[in-house]
């Protein structure tokens, strides 16, 4: 598999080149990073989930968890190819099953999510992946649940960390010795 981004310069421009700024977006203030042109380019799309699927492997991860909505467009085709089954996260009251559930503050809102109780066995390692860390709160939220529910971090990917919010701060404590891997910071 190729290496991941941080330590490929061109993968890095490829990924980064494909992220749209779109200004005041969802409130004034806000600069929303739009993965959407990446996703619609194949081989952008493909070298992405390529470098995240490699991080399952590196960390020996036995499961994927994908958080709503747009950590599931990464992370489902990841399990693909890593070969693992994927678990997702879910906004509150959209899992049909018994779940166990985590509200958190994020940049523009407030929000609560959901995993189902038996979704992971015990001591099953997990890698969380989603598309933009931020202020950390949704990411926290989520190792938070994934322990709950019996699982291990394995690790935490996300393709864009916001550096000056500091998410990797807010996480520290959460994250354990897991590895939090960013292939993109801005
Ligand atoms: O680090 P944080 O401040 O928690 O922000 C990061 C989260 O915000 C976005 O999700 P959002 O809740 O906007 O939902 P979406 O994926 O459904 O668009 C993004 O996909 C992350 O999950
Ligand atoms: N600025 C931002 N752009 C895209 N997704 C986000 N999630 C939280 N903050 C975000």
């Amino acid at each position: 598999m190729s290496t991941v981004a941080g330590e490929t310069p061109d993968l890095r421009e490829m990924l980064l080149g494909r992220i749209k700024d779109v200004p005041d977006h969802p409130k004034p203030g806000v600069m929303f990073k739009d993965i959407t042109p990446l996703l619609a380019d194949a081989e952008a799309f493909s070298a992405l989930t390529g470098a995240l699927a490699e991080l399952c492997v590196r960390y020996r991860a036995d499961k994927v968890v994908g958080l709503e909505a747009r950590g599931f467009i990464l992370a489902a085709p990841v399990a693909v190819r890593a070969g693992l089954g994927f678990v997702p996260v879910r906004k509150a009251g959209k899992l049909p099953g018994a779940t166990l559930g985590q509200s958190y503050d994020l940049e523009y809102g407030t929000a609560e999510i959901e995993i189902h109780a038996d979704a992971l066995a015990p001591g099953d390692r997990v890698m969380v992946i989603d598309d933009v860390l931020a202020t950390g709160g949704t990411a926290e939220a989520s190792l938070q649940l994934i322990r709950r529910a019996g699982g291990e971090i394995a690790g935490l990917a996300v393709l864009l960390e916001l550096g000056f919010l500091d998410g990797r701060g807010k996480l520290a404590a959460e994250l354990r010795d897991a590895p939090l891997e960013a292939l993109i910071t801005v």
